[in-house]
């Protein structure tokens, strides 16, 4: 077995499809993440890039008219791809957690949002006493930054999104897990708001030394939360390095491209955007699926996909540009 190149968790060669009436979409083309205790993790890239299916599938819940073809995903000694449901449960929403873009639909609109804070609470201790799970719940609300008395009783439908988010974090964190996954946690709040959940999120896990992945779009909040950065496109991880040192020199020509769009506060040069569109995964480009965009590309580009090898201490890119004779099978 390969040896894990991150302690806690160690995803390699992840594939999932779609079957829907347009053919087969082909989501995830063999997707490579790893990550540390304790670290904080982004994932970015364009809409349609994979993020959100890669979080899905890492927690094994690929629906239909989906499917796993392959992959291991090593998290915390256990292959999470070979466990039954049974197994799995105890698993999720317990060491690896999960916050979702739309707080409200995860919540369960008929049950107090106290209750389902003990739930968590209990998923991962059920001796816990009933009066000590309530006293847990009051804190994590206070933790959250919510007046514990004013909303212990509230139902979602009472919530604003905000306090949603506040509760879905109470939520995810208080089952103590040992992964933290947020699905664009803020896309749907206001901007204001958005500042003070991604505050929260970061002085929480911080805190509470949890390892994160945060699944994002914007780069700017990537910088800010992640200690590393997974790039991906269309399926696959093309880069992978610590955050200040792939903002300083990103080598794969999508993670430049995808840099150069930032809108940046006093900048003069005018924003690039990235030439062409996001392939249809139905029918993806062969090799390389950014070859049609790549300002680089050669002819082996078009024919085989470049393999993830670490060019300097702890970055690697998936790119023929700095390909080495000997480094094929590197990653
Ligand atoms: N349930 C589904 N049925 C069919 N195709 C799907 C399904 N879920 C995802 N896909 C496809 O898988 C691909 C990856 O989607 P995914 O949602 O992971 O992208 P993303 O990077 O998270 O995008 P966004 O930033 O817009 O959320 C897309 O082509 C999408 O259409």
């Amino acid at each position: 077995m390969k040896v894990m190149r991150g302690n806690l968790l160690d995803v390699s060669d992840l594939r999932v499809v779609f079957y829907t009436y347009r053919g087969l979409i082909q989501a995830l083309n063999g997707v490579e993440l790893w990550l540390n205790s304790g670290e904080k993790l982004g994932i970015v890239g364009e809409s349609g890039c994979g993020k959100s299916v890669t979080s899905l599938a890492m927690m094994r819940l690929i629906e239909q008219p989906g499917e796993i073809l392959s992959g291991s995903i090593r998290f915390d000694g256990q292959d999470l791809a070979k466990l039954d449901e049974d197994a799995l449960n105890k698993i999720r929403g317990r060491d690896m957690a999960m916050i979702f873009q739309e707080p409200k639909s995860a919540l369960n609109p008929v049950m107090k949002v106290g209750f389902q804070i003990a739930e968590s609470i209990w998923r991962s201790d059920n001796a816990k006493s009933k009066r000590r799970v309530y006293q847990e719940v009051r804190k994590m609300l206070e933790l959250v930054g919510l007046d514990s008395d004013r909303t212990i009783n509230l139902y979602p439908h009472e919530l604003s999104g905000g306090m949603a988010q506040r509760i879905m974090i109470a939520i995810a964190l208080s089952s103590r897990p040992k992964l933290l996954i947020a699905d664009e946690p803020t896309s749907a709040l206001d901007v204001t708001i958005q500042i003070q959940i991604l505050e929260l999120l970061q002085e929480l896990v911080k805190k509470l030394q949890y390892a994160a992945i945060l699944i994002t779009h914007d780069m700017g909040v990537a910088a800010e939360f992640c200690d590393k950065i997974t790039v991906m496109y269309a399926g696959n991880t093309v880069e992978h390095s610590e955050t200040m040192n792939i903002f300083e020199k990103p080598y794969h020509p999508y993670t430049q491209g995808l840099f150069k769009a930032v809108p940046d506060i006093g900048r003069t040069d005018e924003l690039a955007t990235i030439p062409g569109v996001v392939p249809d995964l139905v029918a993806p480009p062969s090799g390389c699926r950014f070859h049609p965009r790549c300002p680089h590309c050669m002819e082996q580009c078009q024919q085989t996909f470049p393999p993830l090898i670490e060019i300097e201490p702890g970055h690697h890119v998936a790119c023929y540009l700095y390909l080495k004779e000997g480094d094929t099978h590197a990653n």
